[in-house]
């Protein structure tokens, strides 16, 4: 069997004695776009913050390519191709869209030697050629020499992602990722998550637009109150009296 990109087991957590997911079980095979979805409080930020190390486990286990990152550090846990693009962007502001890759692409570096290379004097440096090379990919070139902070969201959370697969992600965990977007905005990230989907890359998305996840995600794991209460492809889950209760005074699914 192919390894999964995702794999959570047995997941608990509980805030002050408050559970806030109670064994929790599922997987994202590579390749599958999949959608973490439920009304609000439900858990799939706690999940979210639980796998990329922001918070540990009570109990449980989690994989990401095969490898168990169930304890290992945050920082550390890029270096097995997961990664997370954060609803507030995380990009610096003050420095240009190629500085922030550059930035990105030293997590796969960290020897000395790269530490002390001043890449502002290396016009044709491989990393530049190879961060322009993917800005151009996902049409975003014209902004490389830009101050990040000046420009629209919609093209700041794009040049995150692009950021994010230089750093090496290959399991991206994306925090509503089209909240705050104008419509056309929305279709361009669309357009840029198929691409990714397309190189391969795998996307675990946590959405309320249920249009944006129809479009996109193949699987949907469903949670109320920190459990799983319904797997499958939209279509499916959407018909489950489970989830049709959960969501009744909630948002529609
Ligand atoms: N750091 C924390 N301290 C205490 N309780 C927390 C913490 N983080 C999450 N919780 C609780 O865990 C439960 C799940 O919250 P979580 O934010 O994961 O839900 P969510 O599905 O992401 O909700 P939303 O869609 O509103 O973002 C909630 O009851 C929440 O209050």
């Amino acid at each position: 069997m192919m390894t999964a990109a995702l794999s959570i087991q047995g997941l608990n957590k509980s805030f002050a004695g408050v559970r806030a997911i109670t064994d929790l079980s599922f997987e994202v095979p590579k390749g599958v776009t999949t959608a973490l979805i439920g009304p609000n409080g439900a858990g799939k930020t706690t999940v979210f913050n639980l796998v990329s190390g922001v918070y540990g486990v009570d109990a449980g286990t989690i994989t990401a390519n095969g490898v168990d990152i169930t304890h290992m550090p945050s920082r550390k846990r890029i270096s097995t191709g997961i990664a997370r693009s954060f609803q507030n962007i995380r990009l610096m502001s003050h420095l240009t869209v190629l500085e922030n890759m550059l930035v990105g692409q030293h997590v796969r570096n960290t020897s000395l030697r790269a530490l002390l290379t001043p890449y502002r004097l290396f016009p044709n440096h491989r990393w530049k050629v190879e961060a322009r090379a993917a800005l151009a990919e996902s049409g975003l070139e014209e902004w490389a020499n830009e101050t990040v902070g000046a420009l629209p969201y919609g093209v700041r959370k794009r040049i995150d992602l692009v950021r994010a697969t230089l750093a090496g992600a290959s399991v991206l965990m994306l925090d509503e990722p089209a909240a705050g977007l104008n419509p056309s905005e929305t279709n361009a990230l669309r357009d840029h998550l198929k691409a990714l989907m397309a190189k391969g890359i795998t996307l675990l998305v946590v959405e309320h637009d249920m249009h944006f996840v129809d479009s996109i995600c193949e699987n949907v794991v469903v949670l109320n109150f920190g459990e799983k209460i319904a797997e499958g492809p939209l279509s499916q889950v959407r018909q489950n009296a489970k989830v049709r209760e959960a969501y009744i005074g909630a948002e529609e699914v």
